[in-house]
């Protein structure tokens, strides 16, 4: 049981108002006597407003359940009166554009990849914040985008084989990043600079030079024998580290060592579905991590290979100038990325902090404390610079339609009052997530159109909220096949039309969603550039290896070119609102849906159980297949969701369910024996909290807000903590 500090109507648990008084609010130019009056009016003003938003998530759930239990349509025109009759669709407003000042150039004039990390996590955090830049040869050769054909194994030493594959792989790709005014980089023996120029000598004897020379930005090391070489393609940067010495270098013609390319050109340091932070514990190690971001001075000593390492955030990267950029100083590019927040939504409460005994709102805390933190970024009091611009950059999940946003816009407008920035200093990113933001988005972006820096299709919530809000409609598809169905499609590109129609190019990121299989790079690769061709300026990725990869896409597709080629007026509002029922109930056959069930309840056990026990909020879980899937909040709140609802229309047995859960207990238990801190369900699975949890979740999973997990993970978890302190 914490103890609390009192300001006035408001109490603090004593860790978190430690941090907050000795190390957030010195030199934030805030009094403590001004912030905490501030904070105190803050959760006056915003807490009841909070409660009436959730209140009427409530009533609409509960008129469109009605709607369904006496049968009624489940597309056109009918069912869309009945939305628009209660107000879960409300009008379009006057046509508009957003007019955002102060955003940094790498969202609003760069494509490229957004990487997404647990903010708890200091080494992943610190390893994010550097992946600005990233080795393409580790990337291919850790990867399996090169294949294994060929003698080509990855194995435990260097293999030369499988590196010669990587060097030629890579130079393909400088054949589009670069093109050579004659001949390939596959053909290159070296890189020169003569009388200020760049050439590049052949196999054959020849020299050739760039096709655009103005690319080439500069260089590091000797200007004879440079190390490096830098240059911009598409609105990106990439270095060429040269290097005849080295192992790799040696064994290359020009003596190339690595193609280092610039990444995770902006990195989401995330407090929602990716953190397991249910007190204020959790909190202020979310916090303090964060100021460490703002202030440059995280660190965190990595092992590994018998070594201990520090790892911090990285400097900015400089070179001498090229000929044509001499009238320049030296060429300076970010050496980190550009950081996001992501704050929780409307609907947590946490006991970090209280008012009028209450545990406050924790999107309400979150809003107010990220970005306190954030103003020493804009006071320069850090190490380094995140936004050039002065902005501080939340992300808000979860909304519900235009009211929420306009809510979360008035709670910037009072805190940036509170902290004493200028109005719409913090922008904000909104994620396209619930159904009732999708068919409501214009409105949506109109309520925050000073301050909008992104919308971005989070597909994984959009489809937990796609089966929760339909609940009661009728059994869905199953998985695989609810991703087929024209509602997704028409959201994802109804997301994008609209982004462009409310003028988000060039000022803001229409982003599109995760790849959720870390292992898969090949298939990755495959599959996202897709996101870039649907005119997508950024979309996330799950790790620093997986940035560097998509970073490709965005060499090969223009995507500002695309996306002034879209038609800005498709709107697809009736495929979006056509419910991806099961189409033939009896197609299914026991075995389809016992493989299902398999595969959902795997997934919430394994994922699950590792949150309660261990309080690890993101996690790579095996599906049926053996195949690592990244497993979130929201992936939860998708299967979870999907076996309430199959539940529901007796698809399956609540016994049925029982007896898969049991099965797979003991299945996800063999999975993690190699860890020394996992804590096994089994064979007390009464006792087993996780276990309960991962139970709760489905037969209670209709009853859930929203369908959301973090209700019934935080309670399961609190029982944990408190278990293990004994
Ligand atoms: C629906 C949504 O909201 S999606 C957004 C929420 N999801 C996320 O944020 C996903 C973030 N990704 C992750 O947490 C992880 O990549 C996982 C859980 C998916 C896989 O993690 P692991 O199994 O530990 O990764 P793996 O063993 O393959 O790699 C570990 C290495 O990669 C690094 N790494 C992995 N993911 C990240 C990341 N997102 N950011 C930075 N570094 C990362 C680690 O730092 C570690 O390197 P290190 O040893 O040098 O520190
Ligand atoms: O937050 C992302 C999502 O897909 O959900
Ligand atoms: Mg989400």
């Amino acid at each position: 049981m914490s103890q609390y500090s009192q300001y006035g109507r408001l109490q603090v648990a004593r860790e978190l108002d430690t941090f907050i008084n000795e190390q957030a609010l010195p030199d934030s130019g805030v009094s403590a006597a001004a912030f905490w009056q501030g904070a105190e009016s803050l959760f006056a003003q915003f807490t009841d407003k909070n409660q009436a938003l959730l209140a009427r998530r409530e009533q609409l759930q509960q008129a469109i359940d009605d709607y369904h239990r006496h049968g009624g349509e489940t597309c056109g025109d009918t069912y869309q009166a009945f939305l628009r009759d209660i107000g879960y669709l409300t009008d379009k407003p006057e046509a508009f554009t957003i007019d955002t000042d102060n955003v940094d150039r790498e969202i609003a004039h760069v494509a490229g990849p957004q990487l997404v990390v647990p903010i708890n996590n200091a080494r992943y955090a610190l390893n994010a914040v550097n992946a600005r830049w990233g080795s393409l040869y580790d990337a291919l050769y850790g990867t399996d985008v090169i294949s294994n054909d060929d003698g080509a194994e990855p194995g435990d030493s260097y293999n030369p084989v499988r590196g010669q594959k990587v060097i030629t792989q890579a130079r393909e790709y400088l054949d589009t990043l670069l093109p050579l005014a004659t001949s390939s980089h596959v053909q290159s023996t070296g890189y020169h600079i003569e009388s200020g120029k760049l050439s590049v000598s052949l196999a054959n004897g020849d020299i050739t030079k760039l096709a655009d020379a103005e690319q080439w930005l500069g260089y590091r090391g000797d200007i004879n024998a440079p190390t490096a070489l830098v240059f911009a393609h598409n609105g990106l940067h990439l270095e060429l580290q040269i290097d005849p010495e080295s192992p790799v270098g040696k064994a290359d013609p020009a003596g190339i060592k690595d193609v280092v390319l610039e990444s995770a050109v902006t990195t989401i340091m995330d407090c929602e579905d990716s953190v397991a932070a249910v007190d204020a514990e959790d909190k202020t190690l979310v916090y303090s991590n964060w100021l460490g971001l703002m202030k440059g001075s995280l660190s965190v000593d990595v092992s590994k290979g018998g070594k201990t390492r520090t790892r911090r955030m990285q400097p900015d990267r400089q070179y001498a100038p090229s000929k044509h950029t001499m009238n320049q100083d030296d060429v300076t590019l970010p050496g980190r990325s550009l950081m996001f927040v992501r704050n929780v939504g409307h609907l947590m409460t946490n006991d970090a902090m209280l008012f009028d005994g209450e545990p406050v709102p924790e999107g309400i805390m979150d809003g107010l404390i990220t970005a306190l933190i954030g103003k020493h970024d804009i006071l320069g009091n850090g190490q380094f610079k995140n936004s050039r611009e002065g902005s501080i950059y939340i992300v808000k999940p979860k909304m519900h339609g235009p009211e929420e946003v306009a809510f979360t816009d008035a709670l910037f407008s009072e805190i940036e009052k509170i902290i004493d920035v200028p109005a719409n200093t913090i922008k904000m990113g909104i994620m396209d997530e619930e159904r009732r933001t999708s068919v409501n988005l214009e409105a949506c972006i109109s309520e925050a159109r000073k301050r909008v820096v992104f919308i971005n299709t989070g597909f994984l919530d959009r489809t937990g909220d796609e089966i929760h809000t339909s609940m009661l409609a009728g059994p869905f598809a199953d998985k695989a096949s609810l991703k087929d169905r024209p509602w997704i499609k028409a959201y994802e590109q109804a997301n994008v039309a609209t982004g462009l129609r409310c003028g988000l190019s060039g000022r803001a990121q229409i982003g599109k969603g995760m790849w959720p299989i870390p292992d898969q790079m090949a298939n990755m690769m495959e599959a996202k550039s897709g996101h870039p061709k649907a005119g997508a300026n950024t979309a996330w990725v799950p790790s620093p290896t997986a940035a560097t990869l998509h970073a490709l896409h965005y060499h090969k597709i223009d995507v500002f070119k695309i996306q002034s080629s879209l038609d800005e007026n498709y709107d697809g509002l009736n495929d979006i609102l056509t419910i991806p029922l099961l189409e033939e109930p009896a197609s299914l056959n026991d075995k389809a849906i016992q493989r299902e069930l398999d595969n959902n309840v795997q997934g919430i056990l394994g994922y699950v159980v590792r949150w309660v026990h261990q309080g690890i909020g993101c996690s790579k879980v095996p599906d049926i297949n053996d195949v690592g899937l990244m497993e979130d909040r929201a992936t939860l709140r998708i299967s979870s969701q999907h076996i309430a609802n199959w539940l529901a229309h007796d698809v399956v047995s609540e016994q049925q369910v029982r007896d898969t859960l049991t099965r797979m207990a003991k299945l996800v238990d063999e999975q993690n024996a190699g860890d020394p801190d996992y804590i096994p369900m089994t064979p007390d699975l009464d006792a087993a909290i996780g276990f309960q949890a991962a139970c709760d979740l489905i037969f209670e999973g209709k009853a859930q807000p929203s369908g959301y997990t973090e209700p019934l993970l935080h309670q399961r978890r609190r029982e944990m903590k408190k278990k293990l302190a004994g």
